[in-house]
């Protein structure tokens, strides 16, 4: 059991195909103060991450939106995490995701409701963005949360943009929600009894 008040442990395990999720990944890990864990390519993670995986208070979960899902290389890492889940080694542990895609819906919702049901496969306990949407008529693409995601953090960048063109008020909304999931998990130090 880990005593109160200690620093938790955050990672953001993420895969990017093009290198735009990856901008928000930064975002949210630095909110959170967390470390970042890259799938690579082939779907996989170092042994040194899924340690850190397994120590962790919070684990964030992203990947971009292709075909209505998380990518493949993603759906690797969640099959390959079935270790984890046969022992319930990340039970009670904090999680939270983003997402990321072309289109302004682009279906981003399904990928946040896989990334839930896989923490709820873990025994772990969701949380959401805890943002207002920025939607009145006064409201500009650049407010916080415009895409008006409370499941987890959305972002939308139009599928010719490069790198650097990741809007900033996306990049914004993924950082302030990488600071609310490092005020929860300091609020709840003990949730996960398992984490080293
Ligand atoms: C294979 C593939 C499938 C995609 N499917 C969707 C989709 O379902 N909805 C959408 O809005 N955008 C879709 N996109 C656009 C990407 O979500 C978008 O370009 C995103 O910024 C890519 O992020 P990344 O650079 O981290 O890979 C797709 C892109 C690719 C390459």
């Amino acid at each position: 059991m880990k005593a109160e008040n200690t620093t938790p442990s955050i990672v953001v395990v993420y895969h990017s195909g093009y290198g735009h999720t990856q901008r928000l990944a930064q975002a949210v890990a630095q909110g959170a103060q967390a470390a970042l864990l890259a799938i690579d390519a082939q779907g996989t993670l170092p042994e040194s991450a899924w340690m850190q995986l397994d120590a962790a208070d919070l684990i964030v979960l992203g990947s971009p939106t292709y075909m209505g899902s998380a990518s493949w290389q993603f759906k690797k890492f969640a099959d390959d995490s079935s270790a984890a889940w046969m022992a319930q080694k990340w039970k009670d542990k904090l999680f939270a995701g983003f997402t990321n895609s072309g289109s302004m819906s682009g279906d981003k919702l399904s990928t946040l409701q896989f990334f839930m049901t896989f923490a709820m496969q873990h025994s772990g306990l969701w949380v959401g963005t805890g943002m207002m949407p920025s939607n009145t008529k006064a409201a500009l693409r650049n407010d916080l949360n415009y895409v008006g995601s409370s499941s987890g953090a959305m972002a939308t960048t139009p599928v010719d943009a490069g790198v650097d063109e990741v809007l900033e008020g996306d990049i914004e909304t993924a950082r302030r929600f990488g600071e609310r999931l490092r005020d929860v998990a300091q609020r709840c130090p003990n949730a996960s009894p398992h984490a080293a």
